[in-house]
């Protein structure tokens, strides 16, 4: 398949170094607004992007293949003129960052991979969810994706942001968001890793439901060359969303030493 051009919002100095910012399955490129303004006054160049099939990107129908969301991505970067840059992933976008790291690596300055995992099954867990979805719509899933996503502590302190994202999820489009999960079902990285030349910082939430450090995180920082892993405690799957200021500085730190 071809690349589609993504949707994507740019903030920052037009010159400064370029980090791209990838999001998770059910979520749109919002997800990463606590990081913009504490890299933007650090001089960088943000670009934050809707994955294929969710925010305002094209849906294209499926099946999708990881190498075509890092295709999409490649596509983005030579639309921007942008011949390196930073990628910062969240689960599925950790996934695509992975994927360019391997198989673009003359594109990618560094990796961040935030609550991410190389290898995710079962895979009839995927098919069945993307069944679910094509039936009765992403908001049958949404419910139950926040709860992935946040700690419950925090889901009863900020019920509104736990709303917020709830209907970030439900506003999926349905084959976007199926055809993500059988790309997710499909994906094994795991032995491509030692390939990656990036120099690349793993993060994990010591909450995550969903890729949990010692099964998901651990083995990509073991797989990678010189990888860092940096563990977060009361973080669950949006771990960058849920607890910003430790993300954020970990982020920002390994970026100015890449
Ligand atoms: O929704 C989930 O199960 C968590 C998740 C896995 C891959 C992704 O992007 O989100």
């Amino acid at each position: 398949m071809s690349a589609v051009k993504l949707h994507r919002v740019e903030q920052g100095p037009r010159d400064g170094p370029v980090v791209v910012f990838g999001g998770s399955l059910g979520s749109d490129l919002r997800m990463w607004e606590p990081q913009v303004a504490p890299l933007v006054e650090r001089g960088f160049r943000v670009v934050r992007y809707d994955t294929r099939g969710h925010g305002a990107s094209p849906v294209p129908p499926g099946p999708y293949e990881l190498e075509d969301l890092g295709a999409d991505v490649l596509a983005l970067l030579d639309e921007l003129g942008v011949e390196r840059a930073h990628h910062v992933g969240l689960s599925l976008g950790g996934m695509t960052g992975m994927w360019l790291g391997v198989h673009a690596p003359e594109r990618i300055a560094s990796l961040v991979l935030c609550c991410t995992s190389a290898r995710l099954g079962p895979p009839s867990m995927w098919a069945d969810r993307a069944r679910t979805v094509r039936a009765e719509g992403t908001a049958a899933v949404a419910e139950a994706g926040v709860g992935r996503w946040l700690t419950p502590g925090y889901r009863e302190r900020h019920p509104d942001r736990a709303e917020f994202l709830r209907a970030m999820i439900a506003a999926v489009p349905a084959e976007g968001y199926a055809a993500c999960c059988g790309a997710i079902e499909r994906m094994d990285l795991l032995d491509l890793l030692p390939k990656i030349t990036a120099p690349t910082l793993v993060i994990a939430g010591a909450e995550d439901p969903a890729t949990a450090p010692a099964e998901h995180a651990r083995p990509i920082a073991e797989g990678i060359p010189g990888a860092r892993l940096e563990v977060v405690a009361d973080a669950a799957h949006l771990g960058s969303y849920e607890r910003p200021g430790e993300f954020t500085r970990l982020i920002l730190d390994h970026l100015e030493r890449a």
